[in-house]
C-alpha cells in the first residue's frame, strides 16, 4: 500500500518540480532587466502588489525590488533564505540579482561586509536547479576563493542556503589530510568550492575529473585571484573549463583589466558596481583613524592600545607570518589580560580553522598577516582592526579594515603609519577613504621594549624569532613596489631592533648595495646573514634564509615583484642577489623543441643565429650566396667521426673495467675489515661470558648482510667465505691478491 502512495507523491513532486521550473522561467524572461541597466535605480514593487504569475502571460517585475520573496527564485531557496533570517536584500543583491537571474556574466563590485555572498550563492543554486542537475551529471559549479577559511565560510552559507536543495557539494581546500579521500568522491560533487590550488590538484591527478559540463565559475575576491600570485592556477584551470558557461566575479576592488577579463572570456558582462557614486570606499559605519608611530614605538604602542582595550575583539594585522609568531609569543608571555590568538599561513590547517572560529566566539586578540585580510566575515563581531604594519596599497587596506563593520554593524579600526610612510595617508583619502589623522597620547604609552629584551635574555627561542621577525620586516618593505611609501633606507634600524629586545642589531645583507656611499651605523653583510659569528649570539641556521619555503604572503609579494616591478626595480633585485625572487629571474628554463626531429642539433654562430646542420663543416658558397654543403667532405667526416667514437667507445670500456675492479677490491677489503672486528669482538664477548642468543644474532644478521649484499650464487659465496675467512690471518697484501682473485674468479 505505501510504495505505489510514495512512488505517487515522487511523480507529483517531480511534475511540481518541473512546473516550478517552467514558472520561473518565464518569470525570469518576462522581467529580464535591459543589459547595462541598474535595477536599482528601478522603482520596487508596490507593497501587496502580487507576486509571480499575474495573468497567462504577464509576471511581476522582479528587477527593482527590495526582497528575495519578489524575485523568481526556487521555493527551496526561498526556504533557505528564509530560515536563514535572509529577507530584505543588500544593494550589490538588488543591483545583481537580476542580472545573475537571466544567465548574464557579473562583474561585481561592492564595499567590503555588503553581502556579496549570497550574490553569488544564489545564481549558482538557482542555475543548477533550472537544469535540473542531479549526481549523474557531475560538476556543475566551481566557488574559487583566494583562501582556505574563506572558501570554507562560502561552504557554510552554501550548505546554509542550500539546505533544501538535493545538491552535492564539497570542499576543496589544501592542507588537508584527507585529498585520496576528496579524489574517491570528487566526482560525485555537484559544487565544488574550493581554492586554486586544490582544484588544479585534482584537476592533475584525480583519474576522469571532469568539468566539461560546468554551467557556472564563481571567482570571490576576484581582483586577487586574477593578480600574478594566482595567474598560472588559474590559467591552467580556466584551460581545463568550458569556455561556454556563465561566470561571476565579485570582489570589494575589483578589476576591470581587459586581458584578465579576455582570460576568462566573459561575454559582455555586466558592471554592478554599487557603491561607485558612494562618498567613500569602506563602509559608512566604519571609524577610520591613523597615527604616526616610528617603528621603534610600534610595539610599545600596540602593547599599551591592547592594555587599553581588554574587553574587545581587536583584529591586528602584521606583515609576515615571523613578526606575527614573535609579537604573540612575545605578548603571551607578557600576560596583557586578554587572551591572545595568532593566524598565519605556515600554520596547520586545522589549527588555522580552530583559531578562526574561536576568534568569532570570543573576545580576543588575533594576530594575523594578510591571510585573514579578504572576505573573512568574524560574525559581524570585530571592533578594532588594527594596522600595526602598513599594507601594500590601497586595495589591501580596504580588505583588512572590511573585516569590521560588517552589514549593519559599525567597527574603527586605526592604522600605524611610520614618518616614512605618510605619502600612503594621501593615497588612501585620494580613494575616498575617509581616515582621520590623530595623535597617539604618549603620555599612556607604555613601553614593553625592556620587558622584551628581559625575556630574550631569558629564551634562546624568542630571541631567535625576534631575529627573524626583525629581518623579515625590513625584507618585507625592501621588495615592497611602492618606493614612494617604502622606503627601507628610511628606518632606524638600530632602534628598531632594540625595540624587539634584540641586544645586537642583525646584519643584513640585502641592504649592503643600498647603504654603499651612505654611513649608516652598524655593519651590514652582504653574502652572510649571521648575525654576530664571534658572539655567536644569534646564528640562524642558513637555510632558514636561504632555502626556506616562502610564505603565502610572502610568495605573493615576490611573484609581484618578479612579473610587475619596473625594469628598474627588477634589475636592483638581480643585482642584491638577495631572495628568491631574484634567483627566479636568473633563472633560465630550457626549453625543448619538441617539434624538432630526434638526433637533430641545432648550431649556433658567433652571434647566436642558428646555422643549417654541419654548415660550420662543410659549407661552400653557391653563385647565389646561400650556403651549401659538399656531400664527399661530409660523408668523409661521417667515417672518420665513426671510427673516432669507436675508439672513444673502446677507451671508455677499458676505464669503465678498471674502475670497477677497483671499486669492488675497496668493498671487498671494507668487509672483511668488518669482519674480522666484529670476530675479535666475538671472542671478547665470548671471553667474558656473553650469552649464546648475542652471538646467534650476530650470526644470523651477518649472514643477511652478506646475502644481501653480494651476487645468490651460492657456490661462489662458500668460497669466498672461505676466502674471507683464510684473509684474517694474512697479510695485507696477501689479502689484496686473494680478493684480486676472487674478483677474477667472479668474472669469469
Ligand atoms: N540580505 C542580507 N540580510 C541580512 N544579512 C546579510 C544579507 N546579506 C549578507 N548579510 C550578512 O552580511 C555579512 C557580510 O556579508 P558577506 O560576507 O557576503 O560580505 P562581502 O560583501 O562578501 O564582504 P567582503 O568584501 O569582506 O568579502 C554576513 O554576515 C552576511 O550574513
Amino acid at each position: 500500500m505505501r510504495r505505489p502512495k510514495s512512488k505517487q507523491f515522487r511523480e507529483k513532486k517531480r511534475l511540481s518540480e518541473v512546473q516550478e521550473i517552467e514558472l520561473i522561467e518565464s518569470w525570469v524572461e518576462f522581467g529580464k532587466p535591459q543589459p547595462g541597466s541598474n535595477p536599482l535605480s528601478l522603482p520596487p514593487l508596490p507593497s501587496g502588489a502580487p507576486i509571480g504569475r499575474i495573468d497567462e502571460n504577464t509576471f511581476s517585475a522582479y528587477a527593482g525590488s527590495k526582497k528575495f520573496d519578489q524575485l523568481p527564485l526556487s521555493q527551496k531557496t526561498k526556504d533557505g533564505l528564509r530560515e536563514a533570517k535572509y529577507t530584505k536584500m543588500t544593494d550589490i543583491q538588488r543591483a545583481s540579482l537580476p542580472h545573475a537571474l537571466c544567465g548574464r556574466d557579473i562583474l561585481g563590485a561592492a564595499k567590503t561586509g555588503s553581502g556579496k555572498t549570497l550574490a553569488f550563492i544564489i545564481p549558482v543554486l538557482e542555475k543548477l536547479y533550472r537544469a535540473r542537475w542531479g549526481p549523474e551529471d557531475g560538476v556543475g559549479s566551481i566557488i574559487i576563493s583566494p583562501t582556505r577559511e574563506l572558501a570554507g565560510q562560502l561552504f557554510e552559507v552554501l550548505k546554509s542556503v542550500g539546505k533544501h536543495h538535493t545538491f552535492s557539494a564539497g570542499l576543496l581546500i589544501g592542507g588537508r589530510k584527507d585529498v585520496d579521500e576528496e579524489k574517491e568522491h570528487v566526482n560525485d560533487l555537484n559544487i565544488l568550492v574550493c581554492t586554486p590550488g586544490r582544484l588544479l590538484q585534482h584537476m592533475d591527478e584525480t583519474p576522469n575529473f571532469d568539468c566539461s559540463q560546468l554551467q557556472v565559475l564563481v571567482l570571490d575576491e576576484a581582483d586577487r585571484i586574477l593578480d600574478v600570485g594566482f595567474k598560472k592556477a588559474l590559467n591552467a584551470i580556466v584551460s581545463q573549463i568550458p569556455k561556454h558557461r556563465q561566470t561571476l566575479l565579485f570582489s570589494a576592488t575589483q578589476t576591470k583589466s581587459v586581458q584578465d577579463l579576455a582570460r576568462l572570456s566573459l561575454k559582455d558582462p555586466e558592471y554592478v558596481s554599487v557603491h561607485e557614486e558612494s562618498v567613500t570606499a569602506t563602509p559608512n559605519r566604519l571609524h577610520q583613524t591613523a597615527m604616526i608611530v616610528p617603528l621603534d614605538q610600534k610595539l610599545d604602542m600596540l602593547w599599551s592600545f591592547i592594555k587599553a582595550h581588554l574587553n574587545s575583539r581587536i583584529l591586528v594585522f602584521l606583515s609576515s607570518c615571523k613578526q606575527v609568531r614573535f609579537v604573540f609569543e612575545a605578548f603571551k608571555k607578557l600576560r596583557p589580560g586578554i587572551p591572545l590568538k595568532c593566524l598565519h599561513g605556515r600554520m596547520k590547517q586545522e589549527k588555522r580553522m580552530g583559531i578562526y572560529s574561536e576568534f568569532c566566539e570570543k573576545r580576543s586578540v588575533l594576530f594575523s598577516t594578510d591571510v585573514a585580510s579578504r572576505g573573512l566575515d568574524f560574525n559581524k563581531a570585530v571592533d578594532w582592526v588594527v594596522q600595526v604594519d602598513c599594507p601594500e596599497d590601497v586595495a589591501a587596506y580596504i580588505h583588512r579594515v572590511g573585516r569590521t563593520a560588517r552589514y549593519l554593524s559599525g567597527g574603527r579600526s586605526v592604522l600605524f603609519l611610520m614618518p616614512s610612510e605618510t605619502k600612503m595617508l594621501e593615497k588612501l583619502q585620494e580613494k575616498k577613504i575617509p581616515i582621520q589623522l590623530i595623535k597617539a597620547n604618549t603620555k599612556r604609552l607604555q613601553p614593553v621594549s625592556t620587558l622584551l629584551a628581559a625575556l630574550l635574555v631569558k629564551s634562546d627561542e624568542l630571541r631567535d624569532l625576534a631575529c627573524r621577525a626583525f629581518i623579515t620586516y625590513l625584507r618585507s618593505i625592501h621588495i615592497q613596489r611602492d618606493k614612494e611609501v617604502f622606503d627601507v633606507m628610511k628606518l632606524p634600524i638600530e632602534e628598531y631592533s632594540a625595540s624587539l629586545g634584540l641586544p645586537m642589531t642583525p646584519k643584513i645583507r640585502f641592504l649592503k648595495q643600498k647603504i654603499r656611499g651612505k654611513k649608516v651605523s652598524g655593519e651590514y653583510s652582504l653574502r652572510e646573514e649571521s648575525y654576530d659569528k664571534e658572539e655567536n649570539l644569534f646564528q640562524l641556521p642558513r637555510e632558514s634564509i636561504f632555502t626556506r619555503k616562502l610564505e603565502d604572503d610572502e610568495v605573493d609579494k615576490v611573484f609581484l615583484l618578479t612579473k610587475e616591478t619596473p625594469h628598474e626595480e627588477q634589475d636592483k633585485a638581480t643585482e642584491i642577489g638577495d631572495f628568491s625572487a631574484t634567483r627566479v629571474l636568473k633563472k633560465k628554463k630550457l626549453k625543448i623543441n619538441v617539434h624538432r626531429p630526434v638526433g637533430t642539433r641545432v648550431v649556433f654562430d658567433d652571434e647566436g643565429n642558428t646555422l643549417p646542420p654541419l654548415a660550420t663543416l662543410a659549407d661552400v658558397k653557391s653563385g647565389d650566396d646561400s650556403v651549401q654543403l659538399d656531400k664527399d667532405t661530409v660523408s668523409k667526416r661521417y667515417v672518420e667521426m665513426r671510427e673516432e667514437l669507436k675508439q672513444h667507445d673502446k677507451e671508455d670500456k677499458l676505464l669503465d673495467r678498471e674502475r670497477r675492479k677497483e671499486k669492488r677490491m675497496k668493498q671487498k677489503m671494507k668487509l672483511k675489515r668488518g669482519r674480522k672486528e666484529e670476530e675479535d669482538d666475538e671472542r671478547e664477548e665470548d671471553l667474558s661470558g656473553s650469552d649464546g642468543e648475542a652471538t646467534r644474532n650476530r650470526a644470523n644478521k651477518r649472514s643477511k648482510k652478506y646475502f644481501d649484499s653480494d651476487s645468490d650464487d651460492a657456490e661462489r659465496r662458500r668460497d669466498k667465505d672461505k676466502l674471507a675467512i683464510k684473509a684474517d690471518s694474512i697479510s695485507l697484501a696477501e689479502q689484496e691478491e686473494l680478493a684480486l682473485k676472487l674478483l677474477s674468479s667472479m668474472h669469469s
